[in-house]
């Protein structure tokens, strides 16, 4: 193997990586006399000395807190009464892995891409025969006691049957196609494709071999060949028998000695190493780990090197002097604090259960989870760090479907957790092409996300980040508008990233004064569509087309929303390739919202919302001590409107809107993410994808843009499943909009008895606020239901009922328009529209 891809097999590509390989990758001659950042040789060599070490420092880490989540799980198991029996049919909830699934796991692992490593003999400085202590002296005890031996392969094998281990009727391959890195897909298995091996694991072997020389004659040849890359086709050819017979040698598996083996801790007198090559995976780790510690201490094995576990072993366990003791880790490290974080795990989990109980279909959570599907184990560990167990609904139907490199379209309730949903196999995508390792002058952008508002572009960057947290050298940045262009440039210059999520104006802006992004772009692997509706919806449909256009058509395309019209349907095709899939997960004449948000509607007239408002709030904040309430409005100005009266009324309220700048917007958001008793109006801006956990009330005031906006608005209350509340004022020539909503469970209820006083005092508050707040936020209003088809066609009721707000929030006359404004909205000669001279 060439130094070039050897280095590339070990490390992840940061920029000075890929220039240090394409370096080393020159002709030979001498080499180069100076490298990058005019360094000398000996410079450079003892920069790459330093950074080695750190990566070793990096992943002693690493292996502790793997240690360290081990002992957890033992521990949770312990403390879990009974191991999850799993009914199909009960809600799902996180159980603690039994130690007998943890070994299972692990054995799982062992079948992954990178794993063909861990059977390599020579992969260490000793010999197997200089190790007493396990191959002798382990062996003989095991002898001893005469129990069957441990098969990893039944492990593996028996996937469909969880709560018995030791099962005879093993069928191999039928595990092997439900797993991603299955033979089926083909794809994650290519280092090693000339073996063979793999794929014949898969594959079902003759019955009652002698494993363990088979592997053994296994081992020597592959070794033999691995060392001989040049090897015959005729050696090749004759691994593959060999090969195939060691698919079927799960027979005697004794799940109850493994299981006893772990809950005697036997991890205690366990030992741990490094594995020498940098790129195998933490879970190469963690499986040889488990089957050292197999091979040294379950009792009741009796020849390992007869019955095949030897080469599952293979010698591979001799590295003792680099491993670490792990009762030196236990001694370091303070359990108590452990165990008292999972007892409150495990008494949350028994919350969820219970309401599982009540609710049935209720949660949002699968019983899949994250680390049965396939993802990276740094990624496993950062969803795990992010309380993430199991899957949503939404995750599980549509990993696997994103992970093969399918186009998806993909409708999921709001607040299902969409977002994970393509975070999840946009990380995929980044670390396969890494792992490809074609370098390029220009570091491409391997995915690119876009989103409807600027909020929601950095909610996903830090969800992304979140996730991002144990891979290293995988950047993600935002694209939104209101930052300057300039100081985008720059970062995009200065910090390199593989994940661009960005607002399409501002991508365009990037795209059309040809900043160096175009070419970035021309990298791309996958386009994921957030509100993918609401890009293709005509306010941003052309912008989208103009950054399509832009994009290599070999790319991987996914489409996510909580509504998808059947126009969006027909139009997703300018996205996505024709044989794509569509999942909805809300099932087709179901209720689009959550269930356990309580919908209602009021209708009253116009005049009267805004104190009809006020009423709804102070009920809200009298029966809800934690309350957090979203108030939606038409426009920007409106909403700045209500939001000084409310002001004055002494309520605690933020506004976020499209009118204020964006440092202010983005301080109010978080404030709103993180605070309890606080009440946010604000426009559309916050209507889609926003995550403010805990809202318990959303009031819309006047009609929403369409239907799909209700929902979406709806859907800021009532997430992860819990529950919320929802009202929808109406004015009543606004009403036929509910024409709109029958399919969902709306009720309708009376205008409330509204105050004498409280209207006084109301007034009062509007006359203090500024007129020309009040003048902006007519003409707003006038815009917003001019554009409104079924209202907007009869000008001369819109003039009136315009007027009318207008005198409700306390001017005089209705303020002028522009000549050009009036014509250009229709209204220049309608009566009551004053226009300025
Ligand atoms: N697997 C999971 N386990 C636990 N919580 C999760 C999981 N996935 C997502 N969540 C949480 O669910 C909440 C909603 O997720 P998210 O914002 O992705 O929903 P969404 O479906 O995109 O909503 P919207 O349609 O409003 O955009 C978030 O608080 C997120 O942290």
């Amino acid at each position: 193997m060439s130094s070039a891809s050897l280095l590339l097999r070990r490390s992840k590509p940061a920029t000075n990586v890929i220039s240090f390989i394409r370096i080393f990758s020159r002709p030979m001659g001498g080499g180069p006399r100076t490298f990058p950042g005019g360094l000398n040789k000996w410079q450079w060599k003892r920069m790459h000395e330093k950074k080695a070490k750190e990566k070793e420092k990096r992943l002693l880490d690493q292996e502790k807190q793997l240690y360290e989540a081990r002992i957890r799980s033992q521990i949770r198991a312990k403390l879990y009464p009974k191991p999850d029996p799993a009914p199909v049919t009960t809600i799902s909830h996180h159980n603690p892995m039994s130690p007998q699934e943890h070994i299972k796991g692990l054995a799982d692992r062992f079948m992954k891409e990178g794993a063909e490593d861990l059977w390599n003999e020579d992969d260490g400085p000793l010999k197997s025969e200089q190790r007493p202590g396990s191959s002798g002296a382990t062996n003989e005890r095991m002898r001893a006691v005469g129990s069957p031996p441990i098969d990893l392969r039944s492990l593996i094998s028996d996937k469909g049957n969880r709560g018995n281990v030791s099962s005879d009727n093993v069928n191999s391959s039928n595990f092997m196609k439900t797993r991603n890195y299955s033979v089926h897909s083909g794809e994650k298995f290519r280092r090693n494709e000339n073996s063979g091996f793999s794929r014949n694991l898969a594959g079902k072997g003759a019955k009652n071999v002698n494993n363990s020389r088979n592997v053994n004659d296994y081992m020597n040849k592959k070794r033999n060949f691995n060392r001989n890359e040049s090897c015959s086709s005729e050696e090749a050819k004759n691994l593959r028998p060999i090969a195939q017979n060691l698919g079927n040698n799960g027979k005697n598996f004794n799940s109850r000695k493994v299981s006893d083996f772990i809950k005697n801790k036997v991890v205690g007198g366990g030992r741990r190493r490094f594995n020498r090559n940098e790129s195998s995976s933490s879970d190469d780790d963690d499986l040889e780990f488990e089957l050292e510690n197999v091979g040294d201490k379950v009792e009741g094995w009796t020849d390992v090197k007869k019955l095949g576990s030897s080469a599952s072993l293979g010698k591979y366990d001799m590295k003792t002097t680099k491993r670490v003791p792990l009762n030196r880790l236990e001694e370091e490290n303070d359990f108590s604090e452990q165990v008292e974080l999972i007892r409150k795990e495990i008494s949350r989990n028994k919350l969820v259960e219970n309401s599982g109980e009540k609710n049935g279909e209720d949660s949002i959570l699968s019983k899949k989870r994250f680390d049965e599907c396939g993802i990276s184990p740094s990624t496993i560990k950062a969803l795990t760090a992010a309380g993430y167990i199991q899957m949503t609904r939404v995750q599980e139907a549509t990993l696997s479907v994103c992970l093969e490199g399918k186009d998806a379209l993909v409708k999921a309730k709001t607040g299902t957790g969409k977002s994970a949903a393509f975070l999840l196999p946009a990380i995929e995508a980044v670390l396969k092409t890494i792992s490809s390792g074609t370098t390029q002058r220009v570091p491409p952008i391997f995915v690119l996300i876009l989103c409807p508002t600027r909020e929601l572009a950095s909610q996903l960057t830090a969800e992304a980040i979140a996730l991002l947290k144990y891979h290293d050298g995988i950047g993600v940045q935002t694209l939104v508008g209101g930052t300057r262009f300039k100081v985008d440039q720059k970062r995009l210059e200065s910090d390199p990233c593989q994940i661009i999520i960005a607002t399409p104006g501002r991508l365009l802006d990037h795209i059309e004064n040809k900043s160096g992004l175009t070419v970035r772009l021309m990298g791309l692997k996958m386009l994921i569509l957030d509100e993918a509706d609401h890009l293709l919806d005509l306010g941003f449909r052309k912008d989208v087309e103009k950054i399509v256009d832009c994009l290599p058509r070999q790319r991987q395309s996914l489409l996510f929303s909580a509504t998808i019209p059947k126009e969006v349907r027909r139009i997703s095709q300018l996205v996505l390739k024709r044989e794509h899939a569509y999942i909805d997960t809300v099932g087709m004449g179901c209720v689009e919202t959550p269930d356990k948000i309580k919908q209602s509607c009021l209708v009253a007239p116009h005049e009267q919302h805004f104190q009809i408002v006020h009423h709804l709030l102070q009920e809200h904040i009298s029966n809800v001590p934690d309350y957090k309430v979203v108030v939606f409005c038409s426009t920007g100005m409106v909403t700045s409107l209500l939001y000084l009266l409310l002001r004055e009324m002494n309520m605690n309220v933020r506004e976020i809107h499209s009118r204020k700048p964006q440092l202010y917007r983005t301080r109010v958001s978080d404030e709103f993410k993180e605070s309890k008793r606080l009440i946010l109006i604000t426009s559309d801006v916050s209507a889609r994808g926003m995550n403010y956990p805990d809202v318990t009330l959303v009031v819309q005031v006047g009609i929403p843009s369409d239907r799909e906006q209700y929902i979406h608005r709806l859907g800021r209350t009532g997430r992860e499943g819990k529950e919320g509340e929802g009202i929808l004022l109406l004015a009543p020539w606004e009403e036929y909009f509910l024409g709109d909503l029958k399919d969902l469970p709306l009720d309708r209820f009376p205008s409330p008895r509204l105050d004498p006083n409280i209207k006084l005092q109301m007034d009062g508050a509007m006359a203090k606020i500024d007129g020309s707040v009040k003048e902006a936020a007519y003409h707003a209003w006038l815009g917003y239901y001019n554009s409104i088809r079924e209202i907007g066609r009869d000008k001369t009721t819109l003039v009136e009922l315009a007027n009318k707000f207008c005198q409700s929030i306390g001017l005089q006359k209705p303020p002028s328009l522009f000549r050009k404004t009036a014509l250009k909205m229709g209204l220049k000669d309608i009566p009551g529209i004053r226009i300025r001279k």
